[in-house]
């Protein structure tokens, strides 16, 4: 029995979730213990007859750092819009933890359940100061006319410093987010997603368009995230996933060909044929 037909079992029995509320940290109740954060399976997204997902079955363990690669048109972004809620399969699960059902969740009760996403373009404020491009992003969206004019707490301004300093931004705090360099728009976009304390960040080709230091800083931070939060990295720049990859999973065509160390997807030949002979 799979994983997640054994837990729909415990489901039936145990039906706590059924109405979500994202208001709440709801991912401070979810259970990992006896198995991954993430659960994928069997997932068919199918676009006018076109699989561009077939039967993907995929797990992503709590705290892990995982690196997505594939040809263009694997359905990597396809995945992603899956586990947000933007896109619904045809059929199969699709599961944070071993309760919440994200087939049954819209996109914005999934990121406040605690997945978050961000995009390969940065899509920060730019006529706002860094600061507070991490205060509208703590306010969430339906808080965010209101919280610039709020007094923030202690606590809060705390949270911001200690994010600012992870995404290496400690000293650009009081520069117009237009004005960074575009590694620091997208440090700050991974900070903005921070401000919401997800489980899961799901990131986007992060390091497109970057300089090689660029790059270095990106993999640090990303390791350093990883532990804290599950981190899903899809890119297509080998060196760069060379630098971080524990896990790689390899999509083609829709489902998962080849799982495991950098070294062993690169030195699988149905790897080597499809995506790294390129
Ligand atoms: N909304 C859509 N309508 C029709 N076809 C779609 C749609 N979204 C994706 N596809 C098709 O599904 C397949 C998978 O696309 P997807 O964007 O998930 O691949 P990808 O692995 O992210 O590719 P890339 O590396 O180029 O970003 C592609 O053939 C794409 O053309």
């Amino acid at each position: 029995m799979k994983w997640l037909d054994a837990t729909r079992e415990v489901m039936r029995r145990d039906q706590v979730f059924d109405v979500v509320r994202p208001a709440q940290p709801v991912s401070a109740g979810l259970d990992t213990r006896h198995g991954p954060i993430l659960y994928l399976e069997d997932v068919t997204v199918s676009f006018d007859g076109f699989r561009a997902l077939n039967e993907l079955t995929l797990y992503i363990d709590d705290g892990e750092l995982r690196c997505i690669i594939g040809p263009n048109g694997a359905g990597k972004s396809t995945m992603m819009d899956v586990i947000t809620g933007r896109t619904r399969p045809d059929h199969g699960a699709a599961w944070f933890g071993q309760r919440l059902d994200l087939l049954r969740m819209d996109e914005t009760e999934i990121a406040g359940a605690g997945i978050g996403r961000k995009f390969q373009k940065p899509t920060v404020f730019p006529h706002h100061r860094v600061v507070e491009n991490l205060e509208l992003a703590m306010a969430g969206p339906r808080g965010v006319w209101s919280a610039l004019g709020a007094r923030l707490s202690g606590e809060a301004r705390d949270r911001i410093d200690s994010v600012l300093k992870e995404i290496g931004l400690g000293e650009a705090g009081h520069e117009l987010a237009g004005k960074l360099s575009h590694g620091q728009k997208q440090w700050l976009e991974i900070g903005m997603l921070l401000m919401q304390n997800p489980r899961v960040l799901l990131v986007d080709e992060p390091v497109a368009g970057m300089t090689h230091q660029e790059m270095d800083r990106t993999a640090e931070l990303l390791t350093r995230l990883a532990g804290r939060h599950s981190v899903v990295v899809v890119e297509h720049d080998m060196e760069f996933v060379r630098s971080i990859a524990r896990q790689v999973t390899v999509l083609h065509q829709g489902g998962v060909l080849a799982e495991g160390s950098m070294d062993e997807v690169q030195s699988d030949p149905r790897v080597v044929e499809v995506y790294l002979g390129e």
